[in-house]
């Protein structure tokens, strides 16, 4: 298969191209960035010394791309990879489709439902509310028969993905107290703030603080997706990859400890489940930083009915280019986790949830 990567100078482009150049199926990859990027004609390794032969592609240069780019490539092109900033890939993603390239964009410009909060949370009207609606949200644990058949995937958000890992199976059998809203705590490590130079993620100012209280844009990214309202409170820390999610929820009266391991197992001991591993103590981040997979474990209160599920992931990767690779391999027909996980590895990741009782 022939693929291009736009966003190849970014922390997000740089890992994906890592692991597609892995990839059984990827015969040819074009390295994009954008069109006045500092970054044009510089060899990958030159950015990226750490992938330095470690593949064909590693020594190829960056490409500009824009309009002409397209006009001459697309006609041979499978697919597309956007790891680029949200408006950009709205205003980009419709050209590629045009010509039939099946496009996984890992930016938020075609998460959220609604046109109208695109101004409101992402600061910029969406040209494409009819991409909003054929756009499939590529959490590939949930939606795997949909993003089977999609041409556009709109790979989650990072505190999403680890958010809605613990949520979901809860919401999915409506154990969750009706009028109560869920509360979500996340802590991402800078690299989450993208490669860009900007005072807040700076060596000298980060230091553990809660930002975007109420108004960050995953808030109505993780409600949407699992249905219920959320309190989403994000947090930066001084480290530089992974993303922990603990999130609190209120059960109805009548939930067991017995109801809550069910609804983990059915959500998770099954055959589309590669990564998440369900673990008998509360998860580290260095557990699964540079890795694709994502561990959890829950604590629930019978007497209080107070369900507490903490979620790690690598941001850079189930948060944002493993899943997107996920996303691919059910999108080509292919095992969920090709190139990522081995079949052993994935039989150990469907662990009894009863370890958590
Ligand atoms: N970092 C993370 O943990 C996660 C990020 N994401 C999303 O993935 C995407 C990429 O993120 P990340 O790699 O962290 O960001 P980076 O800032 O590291 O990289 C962004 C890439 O986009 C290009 N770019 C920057 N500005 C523009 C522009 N105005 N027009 C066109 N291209 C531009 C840059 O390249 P150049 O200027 O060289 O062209 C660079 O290749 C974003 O949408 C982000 O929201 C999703 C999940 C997790
Ligand atoms: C630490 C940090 O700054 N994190 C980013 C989230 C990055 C990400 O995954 O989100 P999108 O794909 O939605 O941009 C933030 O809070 O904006």
């Amino acid at each position: 298969m022939k693929i291009a990567v736009v966003g190849a100078s970014g922390y997000v482009g740089a890992e994906l191209i890592a692991l597609l150049a892995k990839h059984p199926l990827i015969k040819e990859m074009h390295l994009l960035v954008s069109e006045n990027s500092t970054s044009k004609d510089v060899a990958f390794s030159t950015l990226y010394p750490r992938f330095q032969a470690t593949s064909k592609f590693s020594e190829q240069a960056l490409q500009a791309f824009n309009g002409e780019w397209l006009a001459q490539n697309g006609a041979h092109l499978d697919a597309v990879f956007m790891a680029t900033p949200h408006e950009y890939s709205q205003q980009w993603a419709s050209a590629f489709l045009e010509q039939d390239i099946k496009v996984f964009d890992l930016s938020g410009a075609f998460r959220l439902n609604q046109p109208e909060d695109y101004p409101a949370y992402y600061g910029f009207e969406h040209n494409y509310p009819d991409l909003l609606d054929s756009a499939v949200y590529g959490l590939a644990e949930f939606n795997f028969d949909k993003i089977a058949k999609a041409n556009l995937v709109a790979v989650p958000g990072c505190y999403p993905t680890a958010s809605l890992l613990a949520t979901k199976p809860i919401t999915n059998a409506n154990l969750q107290q009706k009028d109560v809203h869920i509360i979500v705590n996340g802590i991402s490590g800078v690299s989450g703030a993208g490669r860009k130079a900007s005072i807040a993620s700076s060596f000298n100012e980060v230091s553990l603080t809660a930002y975007n209280v109420l108004q960050h844009r995953h808030q109505p990214e993780i409600s949407q997706e699992c249905g219920h309202p959320v309190i989403f409170n994000p947090h930066l820390a001084p480290f530089k990859r992974g993303l922990m999610a603990t999130v609190t929820i209120h059960c109805q009266s009548h939930v067991t400890n017995e109801d809550v391991n069910k609804a983990y197992d059915q959500a998770y001991q099954t055959e589309q489940n590669a990564v998440v591993r369900v673990t008998q103590g509360w998860p580290k981040i260095d557990d699964v930083s540079n890795t694709p997979f994502a561990n959890l474990h829950w604590q629930y209160d019978e007497s209080k009915q107070i369900l507490v599920v903490s979620c790690v992931i690598d941001n850079l990767l189930k948060g944002a280019a493993s899943q997107a690779i996920q996303c691919f391999n059910l999108a080509m027909q292919q095992p969920v986790a090709l190139s990522l996980v081995t079949p052993a590895t994935i039989a150990n990741a469907q662990t009894n949830t009863e370890v958590n009782a």
